[in-house]
Order: structure tokens, then sequence, then C-alpha cells
């Protein structure tokens, strides 16, 4: 794949409450080994790791310190990007499959912004303080995936353009659009799901026993 993975791994994983996701053992394997071996054809792949801490030894990729927020943690990893297409990837979404990878970079390359997105399965709804509120349209949102592809140089413009606003977003996407330019949807995967809380662990652990990236 002529393309630079860019994995930001430098969150502290808060939620999960295990420290650093990244170092997280998952059926035997740490969540970057999972996410390594899922884009083991790239040409080129960047990880931020918390700062402070040790890069890995005998894994595949060059290790850079990662910000204190996700974007930031991007924005370092963008620098170092030697290639003309990115794809972003959480090491939080450690079963990521072929099929998801090729169907962002395929859109990414055809349309400059890519990102994989998911309907939303359950009844939507808006409380009201501790409440049950408003009930929304389901079939107008989506649930927002990675890896997301860009080409390298508006992914670029589109951090200078969120440094120069003071603007901090939550995926990389979000900054494309700031900058005014259309993002792409492709079909994402329930796998590709994030790890965030400790609930989560207990149907990691369960693909980890069948999922070969
Ligand atoms: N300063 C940060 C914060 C987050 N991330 C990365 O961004 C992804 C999505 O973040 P999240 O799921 O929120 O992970 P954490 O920040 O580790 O979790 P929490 O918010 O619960 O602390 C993760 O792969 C995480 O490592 C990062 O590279 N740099
Ligand atoms: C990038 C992301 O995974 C897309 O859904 C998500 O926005 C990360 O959010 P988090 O709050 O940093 O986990």
């Amino acid at each position: 794949m002529e393309v630079s993975v860019l994995i930001p791994a430098a969150g502290n994983g808060l939620r999960l409450g295990r420290g650093p996701k990244a170092f997280l053992q998952v059926g035997g394997r740490t969540l970057l080994e999972w996410t390594l071996a899922a884009f083991r054809d790239a040409a080129e792949v960047l990880v931020a790791l918390p700062p402070g801490a040790e890069p890995p030894k005998g894994l595949k990729a060059l290790f850079l310190e990662g910000g204190t927020t996700r974007q930031a943690s991007v924005a370092r990893l963008l620098e170092a990007a030697s290639l003309p297409l990115v794809l972003v990837h959480d090491v939080a979404r450690p079963f990521v499959s072929r099929g998801l990878v090729a169907r962002v970079l395929e859109a990414a390359q055809r349309s400059g912004a890519a990102v994989p997105v998911l309907p939303v399965p359950d009844t939507l709804m808006a409380p009201e303080g501790e409440a049950y509120g408003r009930v929304v349209p389901r079939e107008a949102f989506r649930l927002v995936q990675t890896p997301q592809g860009f080409f390298t140089a508006l992914l670029r413009e589109a951090h200078a353009y969120a440094r120069r606003k003071g603007l901090e977003a939550s995926d990389d996407a979000q900054l494309v659009q700031a900058l005014g330019y259309p993002v792409a949807l492709v079909e994402g995967e329930a796998t590709a799901f994030k790890i965030t809380h400790p609930q989560d662990l207990v149907l990691a652990e369960a693909l980890a026993r069948v999922w070969s990236a």
C-alpha cells in the first residue's frame, strides 16, 4: 500500500482505566500489535506514543512523541509523513479488516477525503435531564469510525487552518470539512469499534480469539 499510516496512540485510556491503550494486552497481543498487523503492507507507518513511553522493540514502525490531544498527536505524525496519501487510524480500534482499509483508500484516492460510517442501530434520544426526552430520527445520523483517508497535502492544510482558527475536533474529517472540502462516506464495520470503556474488553477478548488480520 503506497500510503503513510498514521496511528495516534498517545492517549492515556482514562475511560478504560488500564493505562495507555497502545500497551494494553488483548488476546495475548497489545492493541498496538493488533493495529500494526492490520497495516503490515503499508509503505510507511508512523505511531504517536504517550510522552516518555519507551517505543516497543521489534515492531516495524517509526515512533514519535504524541501531543496533549488526539489532534495534536495527528498533527505531529502528519509532519513526518512522506507519501501523498495518509490513513489516520486509532490504536483503540485494533480489529480493522483489509476490506475496510481498501474501501477507505479507494475512496480517498478518488475524492481526497473519506471516512467509514455506520448507521445507528438503536432508537436515538436526547434526554431531558435524567428523563426520556425527544427521540430524533436515527436515519439522519451515522457513527464515524477510522481509518480515515486523505490527500496528505489536504490534511496538512486542514490542520494548519485549525491551528490558525483555534479549532479542536475529535476527528480529522471535521477539520477537512471546516476548511470547506467535502468528505466522502464509505461503509464502516462493527468489528472496527473503539475500545473505550471496560465493558468493551469483553467483546475485544472474544473477537481476538477468531480474528485474523
Ligand atoms: N493526546 C492523545 C489522545 C488520544 N490519542 C489517541 O486517539 C485515539 C482515540 O482516543 P481515545 O479513544 O479517546 O483514547 P484515549 O485518549 O486513550 O482515551 P480516554 O479519552 O478515555 O483517555 C486513541 O487511539 C488514542 O491513543 C492520541 O494519540 N493522543
Ligand atoms: C476519531 C474517532 O475515533 C472517530 O469516531 C473519535 O472521534 C475519537 O474520539 P475520542 O473521544 O477521542 O475517543
